[in-house]
């Protein structure tokens, strides 16, 4: 068997043009989104996500506010830029870029962010709402992983599904989605100290590998006809994106999301989203 592709480039591409669609209303009502991003040090990988986002912005008419500083700023200057934004009526949604420099304590960044104009969905506030089942920005990755599903009619309801991995921006807000009544999953969360992680993830529907550990998920893993989604983002030595799933499993998948390709672009495309959004909820 050959997975059919969960194409995250094509799917984000359309969400885009829906979303042109509500910018230029919002422009009709005197409104112009602005999307901030504010990027502390030289990271190639953290330069090349935060360019994409200005492009994407861009294509849809959205306004793009740049903010850098070198790998040397202190606290107290990555501070003043975010209340900065936070002050700039342009600016409708902005993100930290993450991970920031060693040293910054990087929740005292984060909860000084207005909760309003979280385009992350990771502002304590937000992830608090997410919790309680109330109304706010998503976490982009998470939420870009169920639009993508979705749209390729991967059945979620009543599915098992194994997430590997507890980061902050895809692995630990996940399953907090996943099992909203709405969707009706049932998670089973991995991570580094999961004793037997092939066990488990032989008994997954969709397989979500969000541990940042290059090839994870292997062919012999995988339950036939499974749904696999590759979140994983490390680097080779040529500066080549290496994802958490073997390149193998694809014979084995029913659906597989590739990488480069899948889940990066409707990460993008959910961040223009909680823009957009803000935006119209800032105008009632
Ligand atoms: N505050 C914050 N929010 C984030 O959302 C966030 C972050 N920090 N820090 C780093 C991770 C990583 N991330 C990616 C976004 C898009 C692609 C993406 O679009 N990738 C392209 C390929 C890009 C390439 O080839 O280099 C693709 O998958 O097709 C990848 C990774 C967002 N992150």
């Amino acid at each position: 068997m050959t997975a059919q592709i969960l194409d995250g480039k094509a799917t984000a591409a359309a969400i885009k043009s829906d979303l042109t669609t509500r910018v230029e209303a919002l422009k009709a009502r005197g409104l112009t989104p602005g999307l901030g991003t504010l990027l502390v040090g030289e990271d190639v990988g953290s330069q090349k996500y935060v360019a994409g986002k200005h492009r994407d912005s861009q294509q849809i008419g959205v306004n793009s506010l740049q903010r850098e500083l070198p790998a040397t700023a202190t606290q107290e200057e990555i501070e003043a830029v975010v209340r900065e934004l936070n002050e700039d009526p342009s600016c409708t949604g902005y993100i930290v870029q993450l991970p920031l420099p060693r040293g910054i304590d990087t929740n005292r960044v984060l909860e000084l962010m207005d909760p309003d104009k979280d385009a992350d969905g990771l502002h304590p506030t937000n992830l608090g709402r997410l919790v309680l089942n109330q109304p706010g920005p998503l976490p982009c990755t998470p939420e870009g992983i169920l639009v993508l599903l979705r749209r390729y009619g991967v059945e979620v309801n009543g599915a098992h599904v194994v997430v590997v991995g507890r980061g902050v921006t895809a692995g630990r807000p996940l399953p907090l989605l996943l099992t909203r009544k709405s969707e009706n999953a049932t998670v089973t969360q991995c991570h580094t100290g999961t004793r037997d992680l092939p066990a488990l993830l032989r008994q997954a529907d969709i397989v979500v590998a969000a541990a940042g550990v290059p090839h994870l998920v292997k062919p012999e893993d995988v339950r036939p006809g499974a749904a696999v989604l590759d979140v994983g983002v490390s680097r080779d030595e040529n500066g080549k994106i290496v994802g958490d799933v073997h390149p193998g499993v694809r014979d084995v998948a029913g659906w597989i999301s590739p990488n480069p390709g899948g889940v990066g672009p409707m990460t993008r495309a959910q961040l223009l989203v909680n823009v957009v959004e803000a935006a119209e909820r800032s105008l009632g």
